[in-house]
């Protein structure tokens, strides 16, 4: 079955322990940290606080998503704050195999992140040094964004590229009860949705509809 990792960004951070109870309740598997920096992307969000705030209150899998330039030099922070997945943007990363590797070498799964525009070619040598690829569904920066449809037949070149491979595919942005099966049938394995988790009335109602098999649309 496809994982499910609720994006904190949409939380209600003057609660964020309860909302992240919330979404365990409902059945989530992955917690999503968006981390922003200001400089590649357009917002700013949290750091490794944040995660260490929440590493003693749920047994949730900690998928930490840096939006941020630079970030080799913020992968031990947030290591040691409890993340257990780190994934970057490809974008950000001159020397993206050396940042896998320093990531797995602190424990953590190594995660990449493509933008829209960013084609899988740029991973093609990197693929045995992942343990998850992050296709971008809407160019990063915000919550709330509409579904970018050239993602879905990315993902299932992706699902090809990566052969037998032990690879997560996370796909990340506009995802609804209509575009989670898509994506889910194209091959993604992790399903990252904010809005369509925090913004519901029924937090675990809506974590249900992102997992049903019915394809709505
Ligand atoms: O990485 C992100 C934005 O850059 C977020 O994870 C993503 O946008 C989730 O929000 P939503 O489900 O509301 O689209
Ligand atoms: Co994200």
């Amino acid at each position: 079955m496809v994982k499910i990792a609720p994006s904190l960004l949409s939380a209600d951070f003057s609660r964020l322990a309860d909302d992240v109870k919330k979404v365990e309740e409902g059945g989530a598997h992955w917690l999503h940290f968006d981390v922003m920096d200001g400089h590649f992307v357009p917002n700013l969000t949290m750091g490794p606080q944040v995660v260490k705030s929440l590493r003693n209150k749920t047994d949730l899998y900690f998928d930490v998503h840096l939006m941020i330039e630079n970030p080799e030099n913020y992968l031990e922070a947030f290591a040691k704050a409890g993340a257990d997945s780190i994934t970057v943007s490809a974008e950000a990363c001159t020397h993206l195999h050396r940042i896998l590797q320093m990531t797995r070498g602190l424990g953590v799964k190594a995660g990449v992140a493509l933008n829209p525009a960013t084609p899988l070619s740029v991973i093609e040598y990197v693929l045995d040094d992942v343990d998850l690829v992050l296709i971008m569904s809407v160019n990063p920066g915000f919550g709330g964004q509409k579904f970018i449809p050239a993602a879905v037949p990315k993902i299932r070149a992706l699902r090809e590229m990566l052969g037998e491979r032990p690879v997560d595919i996370q796909v990340d942005g506009g995802i609804n009860a209509e575009t989670a099966p898509v994506v889910r049938d194209a091959g993604a394995s992790v399903l990252v949705a904010g809005t369509a988790v925090f913004g519901e009335p029924d937090v675990i109602q809506a974590i249900k509809m992102l997992q049903t098999e019915k394809k709505l649309v």
